[in-house]
């Protein structure tokens, strides 16, 4: 008999949480058990298919986080720094596999994250689709094969709620630059130019957000030398992309050591 895993997804009423629970709920190959909020939040209480202005799915939304993780093998967070902390302790408290979609951690918080993993599986991206972490892997090739000649540049577009920048995938892009070039990102990077910055520094990685309208999700990395440019792109248009990754790594997290992975490990990329 095979073993449908079940999953919890916080952040329930969120672009995200609603996006990931459509993915699970469709899904032959896991079950939605739970689904978590705030306290105080007015989804609290009521059933989570209601909640999203469609049919009753049988789960209750609820505040109550440990106890929702106590009756599931993983749990998908798309959340917020402080509340992916809380959430990171109790999966691991439940044995729970912690998908960890949530940007904007600082790398002290990520620190942080350690002692769970050594207790439970995280598997934690700043993009989950695998769009990008092709893209991420075609960025370090590329990087590594030109010099210091090639102006690097980071440009992400999203919409005009994202509260973070840069975005966890242009840091995931710019982590792979550097990588391929041979350094360390906190040497070369170049955040949002203002003023009179002066010339381009020889080697910088350069990192600049837009935010307007419903933007789902754009990065582009520029190789820019004189004479010619190389311009990798991704393109995200339907926030689906990262939902099923994500449910890809909480099935892949099934039975895994502990520790901390990523979606490269999942894509075997
Ligand atoms: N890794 C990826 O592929 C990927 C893709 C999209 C978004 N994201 C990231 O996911 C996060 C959420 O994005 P969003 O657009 O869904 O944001 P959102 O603001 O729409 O949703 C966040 C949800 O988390 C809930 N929340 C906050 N604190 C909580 C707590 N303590 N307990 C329970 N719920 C809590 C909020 O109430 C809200 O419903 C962001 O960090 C974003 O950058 C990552
Ligand atoms: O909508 C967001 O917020 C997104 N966040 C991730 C990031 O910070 O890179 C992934 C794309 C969408």
């Amino acid at each position: 008999m095979t073993h449908t895993p079940g999953i919890v997804i916080t952040g329930a009423s969120g672009r995200m949480g609603q996006m990931l629970m459509k993915t699970v709920l469709d899904s032959d190959a896991a079950k939605l058990v739970g689904a978590v909020e705030r306290k105080g939040h007015d989804w609290v209480g009521r059933d989570v298919g209601e909640a999203m202005g469609g049919q009753p799915v049988g789960v209750t939304v609820t505040d109550d986080a440990l106890e929702a993780f106590s009756h599931a093998q993983a749990v998908i967070d798309f959340t917020a720094p402080d509340a992916t902390l809380e959430f990171a302790a109790l999966a691991a408290q439940a044995r729970c596999v912690h998908v960890i979609g949530t940007t904007g951690m600082s790398d002290e918080q990520i620190a942080r994250l350690e002692p769970a993993s050594r207790h439970a599986v995280i598997v934690r991206a700043g993009n989950m689709s695998l769009g990008v972490n092709l893209l991420v892997q075609l960025t370090k090739k590329v990087a590594a094969a030109l010099d210091e000649d090639f102006d690097i540049e980071v440009i992400e577009a999203h919409h005009h709620h994202k509260v973070d920048a840069p975005s966890g995938t242009a840091l995931m892009l710019g982590e792979a630059a550097a990588e391929g070039r041979g350094v360390d990102l906190n040497d070369v990077s170049d955040r949002g130019r203002d003023g009179i910055t002066g010339a381009r520094k020889r080697g910088d990685i350069g990192f600049h957000a837009v935010r307007g309208g419903d933007i789902v999700g754009e990065h582009d990395v520029l190789f820019a030398a004189p004479g010619e440019r190389i311009v990798l792109r991704h393109l995200a248009t339907d926030r689906a992309i990262f939902a099923r990754g994500a449910l890809k790594a909480a099935l892949w997290g099934q039975g895994k050591a502990p520790g901390e992975y990523d979606m490269v490990d999942v894509l075997g990329l």
